[in-house]
């Protein structure tokens, strides 16, 4: 797969951009594994297509795959490609309506934040499969008190249920990335209010100070000597709806 996509980057002129993530899949068990947990016959929308290496054995076992991709020069050649089963949508994911059962993608470092955060808080979807920075993964389920717990945490555990996958290291992709990337699954239970996200990002701002200072500031009350990183998902929430 590494020559193929280093020979397929040449032909197009392309030279990978950091700014938009774009460390390309060389590894095959990384598209086996989306397969294994990707749910046959379902709409599925895929985040960051980029050279279409998950998006052609995708579009075999699904009914449909809209395959969205922000860099135009590779969104053309997707197109060109004519893969049945595919529509391929050339825009920013961060602004358009992610509205399937299905929503995977090795996810662009740089909106992975902001990506799953829109995908915690609106869009009509039952399961998610992403290749996300091992350390973003992992803040996911990460527990009250440790310094990977935060605003992404909190909205992933009252959404969804979260459960990590194999770590990948970097000569799995090309250009090998700087940091290690891990799997999450995802299978959602109800949408964040976008509002409660805002919430969250007021707080967490003030991570490390006392929760009965930092909450009133951001509309919500509470008694208790804990620090903000202490609390656990449920008691920000009935905070939040207690305001
Ligand atoms: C990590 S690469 C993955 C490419 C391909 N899926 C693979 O596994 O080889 C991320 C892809 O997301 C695209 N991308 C970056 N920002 C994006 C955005 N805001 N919306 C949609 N696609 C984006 C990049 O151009 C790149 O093709």
């Amino acid at each position: 797969m590494l020559k193929w996509t280093k020979a397929k980057l040449a032909e197009l002129g392309i030279r990978p951009s950091k700014k938009m993530g774009q460390n390309f899949t060389v590894n095959p068990k990384i598209i086996e594994f989306f397969l294994s947990e990707v749910p046959s016959g379902e709409v599925v929308i895929e985040i960051g297509a980029g050279l279409g290496a998950l998006t052609a054995p995708l579009s075999k076992v699904s009914k449909k795959v809209i395959a969205i991709e922000k860099d135009l020069r590779l969104c053309n050649y997707l197109k060109s490609l004519n893969l049945e089963n595919v529509e391929v949508v050339c825009g920013d994911a961060l602004e358009l309506e992610l509205d399937a059962p299905v929503v995977v993608g090795s996810l662009p470092y740089s909106i992975s934040g902001p990506l799953l955060a829109k995908l915690f808080t609106e869009g009509r979807w039952n399961k998610g499969v992403f290749l996300l920075q091992k350390e973003v993964a992992e803040r996911l389920v990460a527990e009250p008190g440790t310094k990977e717990y935060g605003r992404l945490t909190v909205l992933a555990s009252l959404c969804c249920e979260a459960r990590l996958g194999p770590v990948w290291g970097p000569e799995s992709f090309y250009p090998k990335p700087e940091v290690l990337s891990r799997h999450v699954i995802l299978i959602k239970k109800r949408s964040v209010p976008k509002e409660f996200s805002e919430f969250l990002a007021c707080v967490f701002s003030q991570r490390n100070k006392k929760a009965r200072k930092v909450l009133p500031s951001c509309g919500a009350r509470w008694e208790g000597e804990e620090r903000v990183r202490e609390l656990p998902p449920e008691s920000l929430w009935e905070a939040w709806e207690e305001r």
